[in-house]
């Protein structure tokens, strides 16, 4: 008996639970065509906070920098390639959820990452963007080799951000910025309890009866990169822009105890200056 053809091969990595990782949802349990019905459905949060954060983060874009706004447009895709992979667990849905992953955050770090961070020969953020670049080069290609440490590797970033953050909130006195790296932190701890839970919980889940940790951390992570993303966004503006008296809001009220965090710019900007 002879090997696959590469046709064979190709169809697949396209084909249902062709990847190597299924979550704790039961398969097949609610659809014949979805193979984790909750875990799919609730990408939904992605396609609903993407075009609100574009919104609420256009005036500092558009003073800033207008490939801000590619992180949440990317996110977008995240959802979809996330939907996908859990309505198929295939191969190559899962090769989507984590490249679009890596992408976003190549694209964060490039345009967000602190100078002061940045290692000693790299001198302007151009050089550190082409750094970025490249590394992201080499590991989109070494994901292939071991597919099933991705995931692990990506969680990675969520550790260095929290450092990152760490360092930058330790002397800040900013009121508003501090409630706003608790609740970005306090999501992050929730949705990655979520993710390891699911992961090396599941026995006992399945005993509960429950098996939506993955679903949710869908929803918290969204959150909380929402809340994480408009921090390291704020506090790059009162360095890069500062003229603009940078402020931080919630959308859709102030005093509502839960909303979209924004930037508001209460400076003149640039354009107003050249006028
Ligand atoms: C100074 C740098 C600033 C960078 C800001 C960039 C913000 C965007 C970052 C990450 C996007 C995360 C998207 C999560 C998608 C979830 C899809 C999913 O569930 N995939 C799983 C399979 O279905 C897969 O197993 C998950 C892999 C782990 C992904 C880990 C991503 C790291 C998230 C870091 C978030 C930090 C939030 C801030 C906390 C203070
Ligand atoms: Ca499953
Ligand atoms: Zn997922």
């Amino acid at each position: 008996m002879t090997g696959f053809s590469s046709s064979e091969k190709m169809a697949g990595v396209f084909s249902y639970e062709s990847s190597e990782i299924d979550w704790c949802e039961d398969n097949y349990r609610h659809s014949d065509h979805v193979v984790e019905y909750f875990n799919t459905m609730s990408n939904f949060v992605f396609f609903l906070v993407s075009p609100i954060m574009l919104y609420l983060l256009h005036p500092y874009a558009k003073e800033r920098n207008l490939a801000i706004h590619m992180v949440w447009i990317m996110m977008f895709f995240v959802g979809l390639f996330s939907a996908y992979f859990h309505m198929t667990l295939s191969f190559v849905g899962q090769m989507l959820d984590e490249l679009s992953i890596l992408w976003v955050l190549a694209i964060g770090y490039a345009i967000w990452f602190p100078r002061k961070f940045f290692p000693s020969y790299v001198k302007d953020r151009s050089t550190f963007s082409k750094l970025v670049l490249l590394v992201t080069i080499i590991s989109s290609l070494s994901s292939f080799v071991k597919p099933t440490i991705n995931a692990y590797a990506l969680n990675c970033f969520g550790l260095h951000m929290l450092y990152i953050l760490a360092v930058e909130m330790r002397c800040c006195m900013d009121q508003k910025a501090l409630r706003l790296a608790k609740l970005s932190v306090a999501l992050w701890v929730l949705a990655i309890t979520c993710w390891v839970s699911d992961r090396f919980g599941c026995s006992f889940w399945q005993q509960m009866n429950f098996c939506y940790l993955h679903g949710l951390w869908h929803i918290l992570i969204v959150m909380a990169v929402a809340y994480g993303s408009t921090l390291i966004a704020y506090l790059d503006a009162i360095y890069e822009i500062p003229y603009s008296l940078p402020g931080l809001q919630y959308w859709p009220c102030e005093k509502w105890p839960v909303g979209f965090p924004h930037i508001v710019l209460k400076g003149t900007t640039k354009t107003q200056k050249r006028c």
